[in-house]
Order: structure tokens, then C-alpha cells, then sequence
């Protein structure tokens, strides 16, 4: 049973945390998001429920021309739309693969390729912050300023000593995080009776079993995305609600991808958000990347399909497909997906290959909701989770790692196309916690 609502600290008891913290770990003190249909805060999980095993994709939505609430285009179940643009050039041969794609190492990777970033074609908006080291380095800088690297920095460097009141902090500190209820009950209630048994010789070693307890947890699903060669196109589609990173994280993965030369193709399925298509063809025509687009309002489908009979046709190896960000509540706009879905397979049955689900790491437990409802739509094999950097909490990404288990195959912890990393959980946790305590 989680103490943190019941226990009250010694008067003694130093304090290690500022109201700020503790208002943090209450989910209405987070900051309204200025995005299009942001999702409410009260639509947000408290973690009260029970943890409910996931269930297998629904399938496709079976009345797919509900409402969106969107102008609709000509569905490609009757036709591909005739609109298309598509440039004929195939991304010319470039620098060599960064050394942390497809599979992680548990040497540290190579340097980045030594060419330098092109900024200016860079397909979000551009930022005076510098460009975090690639492989392993950058993440403590980016994840410093994160409430859960705050509140364990002060935890770690106050000289705790072993007893309960440790646990409290310990507590508190992966709540305010948002690493959830059930999550921390587990990784705290498991401390305690370690504690109890005197496994423990002081306070340093029961930090270190928290670090192997939060490592632990991430382990399984540092799962690195791996291009399937036998598909041809590689289909990805991206999904998450409105204005998590979709379209960016879209363009840090095509320059990943030409950076390894593979061919590549976008389809600018985010018809609704009519810069979203803009981006994506700003982006494609200044870096040799074809981009299939209807403009906006197009049904997605409709460019979908285009999209991969494109990359079919042209031998293209991977096809990245934007959606325009939607509500996982929005039941219309989630049968949207499995539209696109089954679209796609009457292309190639096997695709897509990978649905890339992006979620917004400073989101707090939302997520946990956001993650069931697109997966029982559209059947998610992969996680981003994007805005660790800053002020995000960042314990989210613990929280779905034990409730889903789906990989995580991307953490985005910066706006730079090098800020996207091949999600690596000893990293990740090593730079939310203290430098003593690193492997
Ligand atoms: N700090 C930070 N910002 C990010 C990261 N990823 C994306 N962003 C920013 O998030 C904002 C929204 O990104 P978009 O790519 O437009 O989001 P989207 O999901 O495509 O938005 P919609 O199309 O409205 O659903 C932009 O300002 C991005 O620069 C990240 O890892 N860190």
C-alpha cells in the first residue's frame, strides 16, 4: 500500500523537496498544453484502476466512415486519388550509418558522422539550443533539468541514512516523476522488505538495487527498431495525439534513415494540419526525399495508399507515413487508423510494419490512456517518447513500460535530428539518477 498520502514525516525530518515538487506530483498542477484539442486534464489516468492486461488490437474499427468531424477526400477503397506529388530523384548516397541504429552496444557508439548538420533544411522549427553529443553523451545534460533528476539529485547528495524515512523520500520522488502509483508501490514495497531483511548494508546499496529495480523495468523493452530488408517498402506509421512530435520526430527518422542511404519516401498523412503537409514537403524537397501529398483535407488513406504503391513501384526501402494527431477519445478519428490500416494491406498484407505510436514524455500518466486506446485501434509495435529533455518528469516512460511492455524504440530528448536516440535504458536511468550511482 503506497504511504505517500498517509505517512507523516518526523518535525525533525529534513525537508528535501520544494512545494513546487510536491504540487508536481499531483496531475493538475501540469501546465495546459497550447496544442489543437490538447487532451483535457481531467481525461487523464490517476492510476487508480487496476492494471489490466493489454488487450490484442481490436481489429479494424468496423464503421469507418463515422464522422471525423473532417471534410473527407475520395477514399482509396473505391480509387487512389489522381493529386499526387512525388519528386522522381532517389536520395543521393550520403554520410556513413550512426554507429546506435539498428541494434544498441553495450560499447559506447561511434561519433556521428563527421558532416556538418544542415539546419537549415531541418523540417521543425529552428532553436538556438546546442546539439546534444551523440551515442551514450547528451543524456545527462538534456534529462538534468527533469523533475525526477531533481528530486533524486537532492535525495542522493543529502546523506540519507537507512530507514523508512529513505522509502518515503524514495517514494515521493517517483511519484512527483510520475512514474505512477502501481509502479512505484511495486519498486518501493520491494525495497522495504529487502530493507527489512537487512540485505542492505547502508543507504547507498538500497539506492543501487533502485537503480537495478528501475533498470529492470526498462530493460525488456529497450527493443531497438529494426528494418525488415524483405519488406520492400519498410512501412512505419506514425500515430499520437495532437502535437506530441509526430512530424518532427518523422523528420529526425528520415535523416537517420538517409544518413544509413536507404531509400526513402514520406506520405504526408497529417491532411488536417495543413503546415504539417508543408513541412514534410519542405523538408523532402530540399533533402532529395520524395513526399507523396494531397494537401489538406485529403482523406489519409487515400495518401496512404498512393504513398506505398509510390514506394512499391520505385523500389524504395522504407516509406514513413504521417497522421494528423488525434484524441484517443475521439472514437471517429481513431477509426480513421484502422482505416489506414487496412488500406495499406491491400497494398502489402504485411503492412504496416512497424506503428510507431509518439508520445509526449511530459504527458504523466495520460499516456497510460493514450497508449490503450490507439493500440486497441491500431495495433502499436513501438514507442517515442519525446520531450524528455527540459522540464519533463520523464517517470512516464517507466509506467508504460510496465503496463504495455511495447518497445521503445525512440527517446527524444531535444529538438535536434541528433536529440532522437535509439532508446537505451541504462542511459535513460543513468542520467535521471547521480553519477555515483552509474554502472
Ligand atoms: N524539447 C523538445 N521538443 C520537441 C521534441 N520533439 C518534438 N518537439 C517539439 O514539439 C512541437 C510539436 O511537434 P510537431 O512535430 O509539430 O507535433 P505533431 O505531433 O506533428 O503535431 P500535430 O500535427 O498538431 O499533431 C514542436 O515545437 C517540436 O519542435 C523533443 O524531443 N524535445
Amino acid at each position: 500500500m503506497v504511504s505517500f498520502f498517509r505517512r507523516k514525516k518526523p518535525e525533525s525530518s529534513e525537508r528535501r523537496y520544494s512545494t513546487e515538487e510536491l504540487a508536481a506530483a499531483f496531475p493538475d498542477a501540469q501546465p495546459p498544453s497550447d496544442k489543437r484539442e490538447a487532451p483535457r486534464k481531467d481525461e487523464a489516468e490517476t492510476g487508480k484502476a487496476p492494471p489490466a492486461p493489454l488487450a490484442p488490437p481490436a481489429g479494424a474499427p468496423a464503421d469507418d466512415q463515422r464522422d471525423t468531424g473532417r471534410p473527407r477526400a475520395e477514399s482509396p477503397e473505391v480509387g487512389a486519388a489522381a493529386d499526387t506529388t512525388a519528386e522522381a530523384t532517389p536520395p543521393p548516397p550520403v554520410s556513413p550509418p550512426p554507429a546506435d541504429v539498428p541494434a544498441p552496444s553495450p560499447a559506447p557508439p561511434a561519433p556521428r558522422p563527421i558532416e556538418e548538420p544542415d539546419y537549415s533544411s531541418w523540417i521543425g522549427q529552428t532553436t538556438d539550443k546546442p546539439a546534444a553529443p551523440a551515442g551514450k553523451l547528451g543524456w545527462r545534460e538534456r534529462l538534468h533539468g527533469s523533475a525526477f533528476a531533481r528530486s533524486f539529485g537532492g535525495l542522493f547528495y543529502s546523506n540519507p541514512k537507512l530507514d523508512d524515512a529513505l522509502l518515503d523520500d524514495i517514494e515521493t520522488a517517483l511519484i512527483t516523476a510520475d512514474v505512477g502509483m502501481t509502479a512505484t508501490t511495486e519498486v518501493v514495497e520491494g525495497l522495504r522488505k529487502r530493507m527489512k531483511s537487512r540485505e542492505f548494508a547502508d543507504a547507498q546499496a538500497l539506492l543501487k538495487a533502485l537503480r537495478a529495480d528501475l533498470l529492470s523495468l526498462l530493460k525488456p523493452v529497450s527493443v531497438p527498431l529494426e528494418i525488415d530488408s524483405s519488406a520492400r517498402p519498410f512501412v512505419l506509421l506514425t500515430v499520437g495525439v495532437n502535437g506530441v512530435g509526430k512530424t518532427t520526430t518523422i523528420g529526425k527518422l528520415a535523416k537517420r534513415f538517409r544518413d544509413e542511404n536507404r531509400p526513402l519516401m514520406l506520405a504526408a498523412g497529417d491532411t488536417f494540419r495543413a503546415a504539417a503537409v508543408a513541412q514534410l514537403q519542405a523538408w523532402g524537397e530540399r533533402n532529395s526525399v520524395p513526399v507523396i501529398a494531397q494537401g489538406q483535407n485529403a482523406d489519409p488513406a487515400s495518401v496512404a495508399f498512393d504513398a506505398l504503391q509510390a514506394a512499391k513501384a520505385r523500389g524504395t526501402e522504407v516509406l514513413i507515413a504521417d497522421t494528423a494527431g488525434r484524441l484517443h477519445t475521439q472514437q471517429g478519428l481513431m477509426a480513421e487508423l484502422g482505416k489506414i490500416r487496412r488500406v495499406l494491406r491491400k497494398v502489402d498484407p504485411t503492412a504496416p510494419h512497424e506503428v510507431l505510436m509518439v508520445i509526449d514524455g511530459t504527458t504523466g500518466q495520460n499516456a497510460l490512456s493514450q497508449l490503450r486506446q490507439f493500440h486497441a485501434a491500431v495495433g502499436v509495435t513501438g514507442l517515442v517518447v519525446t520531450k524528455l529533455d527540459g522540464t519533463a518528469k520523464g517517470g512516464v516512460v517507466f509506467a508504460l513500460a510496465r503496463e504495455f511492455g511495447i518497445p521503445i524504440r525512440f527517446a527524444g530528448i531535444g529538438e535536434r535530428p541528433e536529440d532522437l536516440r535509439v532508446f537505451d535504458a541504462e542511459a535513460f536511468v543513468d542520467a535521471l539518477l547521480p553519477e555515483t550511482l552509474g554502472a
